[in-house]
């Protein structure tokens, strides 16, 4: 590819090169569509735009990472053999990331316009001719800080504490992280209640995808989505927010369950969501309620959300509650005793921001008086928050929980049936009810079908002896207990 005659003959025939190519490629297209079918051929090789060709080498261009992995994981060889079939000069096939300029929209903040003649910035960025595609190189990876809130630094995969209410959401986030946009995982919907995690584990992907570099990351609120839609209806300029959207190859949307009632802004969600869903790009979503839990959300919208990978943040355990304080702790440099930690994690259960601010409260109140963290000083530093969490357990809680638990009726647990598959988890609800709340005895007694109080002491020492004896019912205890107590 020497042009050596002046700029005017380096194009013509960089262009007399460009159509030559674009015949051949048009050739294995059709090749590739009887071979692969029209659908599969659609999904991943549609995309492929043609590059130059540097000596035997011809590249071709994809608009993600994703697709590039694949492709070249699923066609590579093949492409090379039907380019070198077609011109025998080109023996290789080199596959690079570069969003096709059709798609190209401003990738920078709005007032660093990334393409210089740019007539003004409430217009969209002119875009350069539809078949030179756009190399990787000179686009970094961004946080799309014109459309979305800045990542949390904080929080990313290193500092999220893994458990088993939370390893499966963990898992699914680190795997969109390295691969997005893979198939099952698109969308990814994180679900649970207030303070798990949700949002940490969103910020987590996106901090390391911008790391990875090459993508560009879009996250925000249900709630700023809405405000900046709104705001585009107002300046008229709707067209270019739905443009910065779908340009990006990271949509996060936090809180989507402030979308309820919200009918426009859902109407406009949605087909942002199949926008960028059909051309690749990766969609995560939080929310505290499963898709098909979101009721006021219009079905459409659900039934789409639950398409891809649905990944439930469970509510901690102790020992999760137990491991997320030590960190915290640790890296805070503060000496927090073990039996302070295990008093925070028995009284806070609620949620982890909660758990949190009361260690964070802790640790400055010991910088700021240069005390020892003791359990008196917790208690007495933390006395409002310990108070607000004082948890009445009711028998019927228990009773309820535990009947559950081992699949038996609820009427069961003031019945007089005595076989043990019943009689065992009533004597648990008695140990349970024991320790939980401050009935006494005949009170107890009398929530269980009216049975003496002397039923319920042999109830207690039956347990306390069986969870001595047998650890995995031990166990089951344990779990029932921190249940109820959360
Ligand atoms: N597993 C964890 N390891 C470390 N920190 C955690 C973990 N889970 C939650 N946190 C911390 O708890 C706080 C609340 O978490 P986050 O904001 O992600 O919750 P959320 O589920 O998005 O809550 P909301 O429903 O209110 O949006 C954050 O400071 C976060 O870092």
């Amino acid at each position: 590819m020497t042009g050596g005659l002046g700029g005017y003959d380096a194009v013509a025939e960089a262009n007399a090169q460009k159509s030559v190519l674009a015949i051949h490629w048009s050739r294995i297209c059709e090749r590739l569509k009887v071979e692969v079918g029209e659908v599969e051929y659609r999904t991943w090789l549609r995309q492929i735009t043609v590059g130059p060709v540097d000596e035997d080498e011809i590249t071709l261009y994809l608009p993600t990472r994703f697709l590039r992995d694949w492709v070249r994981g699923q066609y590579g060889d093949r492409l090379g053999t039907l380019w070198n079939a077609e011109v025998p000069a080109i023996r290789r096939v080199e596959l690079q990331v570069a969003r096709p300029a059709t798609d190209a929209a401003p990738a920078g903040r709005e007032d660093t316009p990334p393409v210089p003649a740019a007539p003004s910035p409430d217009r969209a960025a002119p875009r350069p001719a539809a078949s030179a595609p756009v190399p990787e190189e000179p686009r970094p990876a961004e946080v799309r800080t014109d459309l979305a809130a800045p990542l949390d630094q904080r929080f990313t995969f290193d500092t999220f504490v893994v458990g088993k209410p939370n390893e499966f959401a963990y898992a699914c986030a680190r795997r969109v992280a390295e691969q997005p946009s893979s198939p099952g995982f698109n969308p990814l919907f994180l679900y649970g209640g207030v303070g798990l995690g949700k949002t940490h584990l969103m910020h987590s992907i996106g901090a390391e995808l911008v790391r990875e570099g090459r993508v560009s990351v879009a996250y925000m609120s249900a709630e700023k989505f809405m405000y900046r839609f709104i705001a585009a209806i107002r300046s008229q300029s709707t067209m270019e927010f739905k443009e910065q959207l779908r340009s990006v190859d990271v949509l996060m949307i936090d809180d989507l369950q402030f979308l309820i009632g919200k009918d426009n802004t859902q109407e406009e969600f949605f087909h942002t969501f199949n926008a960028l869903v059909d051309a690749g790009r990766q969609i995560v979503v939080s929310a505290d309620k499963s898709p098909s839990d979101l009721s006021g959300l219009e079905d459409r919208l659900r039934t789409r959300l639950g398409c891809g990978m649905v990944a439930d943040i469970h509510a901690t355990t102790f020992e999760l509650r137990i491991s997320i304080l030590e960190a915290k702790a640790t890296a805070s440099g503060v000496v927090v005793p073990a039996k302070v930690l295990e008093f925070l994690a028995h009284k806070i259960t609620s949620n982890v921001r909660e758990l949190e601010g009361a260690l964070n409260r802790l640790i400055a109140h010991a910088n700021l008086f240069g005390r020892p963290v003791t359990l008196e000083a917790t208690q007495d530093v933390l006395h409002d928050i310990l108070k607000a969490h004082d948890r009445r357990v009711t028998i019927e809680e228990i009773q309820r929980k535990v009947a559950e638990h081992w699949n038996i009726r609820l009427t069961d647990m003031s019945s007089a049936r005595r076989a043990r598959a019943v009689a065992r988890p009533r004597q648990v609800a008695m140990y349970l009810a024991k320790q939980l709340t401050s009935r006494s005895l005949p009170e107890i007694g009398r929530k269980f079908g009216n049975r003496d109080h002397t039923t319920v002491i042999h109830a207690v020492s039956r347990v306390t002896g069986l969870m001595a004896e047998d650890p995995a019912f031990a166990e089951d205890v344990e779990l029932l207990r921190r249940m109820l107590e959360s």
